[in-house]
């Protein structure tokens, strides 16, 4: 029995989000949130013969009702990017809408596991922490930002050039954050190993760090990944899922390093230094993050990406933390 809401289900990753979801016997209930188009959406996945209920909720007034009860929030709600913008282009809209989600989990469903996919997700999710912090409600083992993509990204971009490689039973580790230079790959450490040289590192780094932008590129001014990113998100879904059944699943995603403190400590060393939230591999558990999994070793080039990575990654942090502040919430 597990209740899952989609805020933004109306949207180009929420509709093939909701799909995939349906599809998830694990999942009992789907509780579809948008400002418009949620109707139609949730009318027509709900044809789908799987056993869960589906839900429409349209518009601010019944955001409490589409969160009531719910044991998963994930949230796609958010403007995407245009060619020539930087995924922190995006804040000035983002953020708002993400603090005022943030607010209704607060009130309705303050236990439930958050997974944020809008961006700029190194800013999103501090100021979703502020305002959980604010209420009186954070937990930091339950709140992610999901970077699922940037792994499913890294896995698929080795087999590119590596054609002997099993592109879907590859992990790689991505830690840091989800915007360009703060993405950093852990080729090092793929599972199982694969040799490179240093200028396949070099370029595949480089690919995983800016994917996204391949893809707006292409989208030419219609957005940006939709229907990756729903696989992505539908599969992190899937792992909190199995997890929540007792099953030990490792996930990357970006949280809180106070959600294991311990755990953390061998990231702190690796580069990560005193920053609040980074992107890790993740032991999920029945409570959201059950342990930060620890990375054995890693390259010079990986530490001095990691370098580069954390100084950008305070600066967004910082942006999201003053941005609650400033709006005293
Ligand atoms: N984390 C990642 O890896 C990742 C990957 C891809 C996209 N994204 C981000 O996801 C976000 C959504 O992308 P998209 O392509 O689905 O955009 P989209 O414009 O197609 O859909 C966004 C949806 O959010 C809805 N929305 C806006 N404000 C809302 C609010 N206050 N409450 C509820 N719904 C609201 C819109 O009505 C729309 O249906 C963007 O910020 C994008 O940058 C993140
Ligand atoms: O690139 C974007 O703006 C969307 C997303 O963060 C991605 O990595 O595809």
């Amino acid at each position: 029995m597990v209740s899952v809401a989609i805020l933004g289900a109306a949207g180009g990753i929420g509709q093939p989000l909701s799909l995939l979801l349906k599809m998830n016997p694990h999942v009992t209930r789907l509780s579809l949130y948008d400002l418009v188009n949620v109707p139609g959406v949730a009318a027509d996945v709900s044809h789908i013969n799987t056993n869960s209920s589906v839900e429409s909720h349209l518009d601010k007034q019944n955001l409490g009702a589409a969160l009531a009860g719910i044991d998963i929030v994930i949230i796609p709600a958010g403007v995407p990017r245009k060619p020539g913008m930087t995924r922190d282009d995006l804040f000035n809209i983002n953020a708002g809408i993400v603090r005022t989600l943030a607010e209704a989990i607060a009130d309705h469903c303050p236990a439930a596991i958050i997974g944020v996919i809008s961006n700029p997700v190194n800013s999103t999710v501090p100021i979703a922490a502020e305002v959980l912090k604010a209420r009186g409600v954070y937990n930091p083992k339950r709140l992610f930002g999901i970077t699922s993509l940037d792994v499913v990204r890294a896995s698929r971009f080795v087999r590119d050039i590596k054609p002997s490689v099993d592109a879907a039973a590859l992990r790689i580790p991505v830690v840091g954050g989800h915007s360009g230079a703060t993405i950093v790959p852990l080729l090092s450490q793929a599972e199982p190993r694969v040799e490179f040289s240093q200028k396949e590192i070099e370029e595949l780094t480089h690919r995983i760090q800016f994917g996204g932008d391949e893809v707006v590129q292409a989208k030419a001014g219609a957005g940006s990944a939709t229907l990756s990113m729903a696989y992505a998100a539908a599969r992190f879904t899937e792992s909190l899922i199995r997890a929540i059944s007792g099953e030990d699943v490792v996930e990357p995603a970006f949280v809180s390093l106070d959600a294991d403190p311990r755990g953390a400590e061998n990231i702190r060393a690796l580069g990560a230094g005193s920053l609040e939230f980074f992107a890790v591999p993740v032991q999920l558990g029945r409570e959201g993050v059950k342990r930060i999994a620890p990375v054995p070793s890693i390259t010079p080039f990986e530490r001095k990406a990691i370098e580069v990575a954390s100084g950008e990654l305070q600066k967004n942090i910082s942006k999201g933390v003053s941005f609650t502040q400033k709006a005293k919430i």
